[in-house]
């Protein structure tokens, strides 16, 4: 017997350039994906042994390591900050590139009082390894967006958050100062589903890295 291979998409901006690389691995969404004023959360495909789930970026993550879907697309960033041991990322898929960055207000200087500062950031796992290997311990107010909002309002003297143009800091009026690392989606899967679905997961996984083996090229 087949089993249903669950494949979990984040809801944002990935997807976008998602849906084609998918659609070139042979996977095709029922309409009912397409239409807006679906609140359906899971999906036909046209493969009758595969649906999809489209759910938040972290959740895209947390659904995954715990093999509530056994395949998915999802940003370094969220990998990283989850650290999750159950989660494999064989392949980049070269999509959604942008960078996770600390930015501060221009001309602003935000120094480590005995060696603590204070970080807004989605990112708390991420911004607490970085700085603790610096030595310097940050306190990190979590904000879920607008994080460039946070400097000039008093709430912490810097952000980490993601970079892609820098428009988004400019108009804040914030500048950035180091990049903590560059970012790109990548397929994930859960270990333990790879191992059991030998005979549909590790296929799928070969056939994405061959597509981004290819776009890499082209
Ligand atoms: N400016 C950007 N350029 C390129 N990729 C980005 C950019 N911002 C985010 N991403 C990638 O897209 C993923 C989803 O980000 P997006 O902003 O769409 O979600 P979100 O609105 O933060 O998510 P949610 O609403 O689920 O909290 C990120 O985890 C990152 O990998
Ligand atoms: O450097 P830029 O090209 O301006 O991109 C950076 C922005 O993109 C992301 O937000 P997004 O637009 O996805 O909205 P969000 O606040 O909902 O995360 C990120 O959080 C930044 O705010």
């Amino acid at each position: 017997m087949t089993e249903r291979i669950i494949f979990a998409i984040p809801k944002g901006r990935i997807l976008d350039e998602a849906l084609p690389l998918m659609q070139s691995a042979g996977i095709e969404p029922e309409s009912a994906f397409f239409d807006e004023g679906s609140r359906a959360l899971l999906f036909a495909t046209n493969n009758p042994h595969m649906s999809i789930i489209r759910v938040r970026a972290f959740d895209v993550a947390t659904f995954v390591a715990h093999g509530a879907a056994h395949i998915g697309i999802v940003g370094s960033d969220v990998i990283d900050e989850f650290d999750y041991s159950e989660l494999y990322a064989p392949v980049d898929l070269g999509i959604g590139r942008c960078r996770i960055s600390v930015a501060m207000p221009e001309g602003a200087s935000d120094p480590a009082n005995g060696g603590h500062i204070r970080v807004a950031t989605k990112y708390p796992a991420t911004t607490s390894r970085y700085y603790q290997a610096q030595g310097i311990q940050a306190e990190c107010v979590k904000l879920n967006g607008a994080m460039e909002l946070a400097p000039s309002l008093g709430l912490s003297g810097r952000i980490v958050d993601l970079v892609s143009s820098g428009r988004t800091l400019a108009e804040n009026g914030l500048v950035e100062t180091d990049v903590i690392s560059q970012v790109s989606a990548r397929l994930i899967v859960n270990r333990a589903a790879y191992k059991m679905m030998s005979g549909t997961l590790p296929a799928l996984v070969e056939r994405f890295r061959l597509l981004s083996g290819e776009r890499a090229a082209a």
